[in-house]
């Protein structure tokens, strides 16, 4: 579905994004991609997009390179920037039916489900919407689009607190075996129960990319009161001492993805603890 080799990709010449970056996905995913402020996220979902192209190196969509942007690629992709990109002129359903044409698959009664359940008015111009009203609208014409890949850059940036619950119930509910997401964000807790696989993006590398299954299987998250011996990673919180342990006999755990981040991005080779080989570090 997605396959990325050897991307070289930068800005300017003096400071290089993405070196060698190599990377793969399956269909039928929902894929979080985490990393840092400036660690590349919206830079590589806009390089899935076409809408950057890489300096060197193979982008593989679909079966397409992105930066073609052929016909049957751009009905397929549907991308959902962080800023607002609707036009404000027009009220929502105005919008969903100029729009709905380009994708083959696009459900319009789902698009009125989930503006209902958003609690956004469909006949108000977009431009009087609020800043999360918009980012809604936009959420709403993704998972309505029927597009085999849906790229996500920080939806749950300016939605509150229920909002961000519906998103989550509403993307799960919605989308069918053979569409992927790729969802990048730093807000990670927005996302828990909530993704099948997560890549961690971390100075121009992938530094993690595995399944939520092998993560539970394979490590141990907890909280002590004192260091415990044989912790791959230990973190002071106002909770305790939280930990990851090689999981042997303990009883499986929720997958803390906070944590699990704060380790990778720390330089625990944490990949080398999983079980199962479809997981990669750089
Ligand atoms: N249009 C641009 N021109 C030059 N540099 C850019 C441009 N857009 C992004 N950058 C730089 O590329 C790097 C990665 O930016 P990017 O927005 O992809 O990161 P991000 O992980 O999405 O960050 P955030 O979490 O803050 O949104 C940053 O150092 C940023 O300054």
């Amino acid at each position: 579905m997605i396959q990325v080799q050897n991307l070289d990709f930068s800005y300017s010449k003096k400071s290089q994004l993405f070196s060698q970056l190599n990377w793969e996905s399956r269909t039928g995913n929902i894929i979080g991609m985490l990393g840092k402020n400036g660690a590349g996220k919206s830079s590589f979902l806009r390089i899935l997009a076409g809408l950057l192209f890489p300096n060197s190196g193979q982008v593989s969509v679909l079966g397409f390179s992105p930066e073609q942007r052929n016909q049957t690629f751009l009905s397929e992709v549907f991308f959902v920037p962080d800023e607002n990109f609707l036009p404000g002129y027009l009220p929502a359903e105005r919008y969903q039916q100029i729009l709905q044409p380009f994708y083959p698959r696009f459900d319009s009664e789902i698009f009125t489900r989930l503006l209902d359940r958003f609690e956004v008015d469909s006949q108000e111009k977009i431009k009087n919407l609020s800043f999360g009203q918009q980012k809604k609208v936009g959420l709403a014409m993704a998972l309505s689009s029927g597009c085999a890949l849906i790229l996500l850059d920080e939806p749950t940036n300016g939605l509150d607190i229920s909002s961000k619950s519906a998103f989550r119930k509403e993307l799960i509910s919605v989308l069918s075996e053979d569409q992927t997401v790729v969802i990048a964000t730093h807000l990670i807790r927005d996302l828990e129960n909530t993704l099948d696989r997560v890549m961690i993006l971390d100075q121009g590398q992938i530094k993690l990319d595995a399944d939520l299954s092998d993560l539970a299987d394979s490590l141990h998250f907890g909280v002590s009161q004192s260091e415990v011996s044989g912790a791959i990673y230990s973190q002071s919180s106002a909770l305790g001492v939280q930990f990851i342990q090689e999981r042997t006999t303990q009883a499986q755990t929720v997958v803390n993805l906070e944590l699990l981040f704060e380790g990778v991005t720390s330089g625990v080779p944490i990949a080398s603890f999983l079980s199962k080989t479809n997981s990669l570090t750089a």
